[in-house]
């Protein structure tokens, strides 16, 4: 079985893939890292040389790939991965994939994206929590739609990383 980890920047994704992977003996593999891997470059330097088309691109490129893997992985893709091509629809239709939604409020992601803006191209250059904020509150706008396709979809507000992995346990079986 491939679960499937989507949410905004910031939700947990790739801290929360690596120990939920842990937990239940699965092979873990983040799609930035993954990407990163086979461009030989960072997700942010793919972003100044080659443009975000390009990332978006291989992006789906490499879900496809994954997707039509037959052991048992959590991938973390990356908070863009729903909302471009029919990467939502892929991830929905695919044997034996299970979509999770890390769902966080817009006070929770301003407050941890502030501090970890650096390897995020889209949000490096914005300065205050108050206009993270207002940025994140705009751009949810348009990817909740893709994001609340998932089967399931857990909070991660207020919660410790052991907690939410615990959660998304019990969800799960
Ligand atoms: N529930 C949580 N409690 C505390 N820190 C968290 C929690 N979830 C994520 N983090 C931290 O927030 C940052 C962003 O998390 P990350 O897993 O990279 O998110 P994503 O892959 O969704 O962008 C990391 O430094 C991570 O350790
Ligand atoms: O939301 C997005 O469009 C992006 C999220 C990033 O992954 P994380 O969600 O793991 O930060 C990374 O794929 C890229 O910077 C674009
Ligand atoms: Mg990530």
């Amino acid at each position: 079985m491939i679960i499937v980890l989507i949410g905004y920047m910031a939700s947990g994704k790739t801290s929360l893939g690596k120990k939920l992977a842990e937990k239940l003996n699965y092979d873990f593999i983040d799609l930035d890292d993954f990407i990163e891997e086979k461009e030989k470059s960072s997700v942010s330097e793919v972003f100044k040389t080659k443009g975000e088309i390009y990332f978006r691109k291989q992006e789906s490129f490499y879900l496809k790939e994954l997707l039509k893997d037959n052991s048992n992985i959590i991938l973390s893709v990356g908070g863009g991965t729903p909302c471009y091509s029919n990467n939502m629809e892929l991830i929905l239709n695919a044997d034996d994939v299970t979509s999770i939604y890390l769902k966080a409020s817009i006070s929770t992601l301003a407050s941890k994206l502030i501090k970890k803006k650096a390897k995020r191209p889209l949000i490096a250059h914005i300065e205050t929590e108050e206009a993270m904020e207002e940025f994140i509150g705009k751009h949810l706008f348009e990817r909740i739609p893709f994001y609340s396709q998932a089967e399931i979809k857990v909070i991660v507000d207020n919660k410790t990383k052991d907690d939410i992995v615990e959660d998304i346990i019990l969800e799960l079986f």
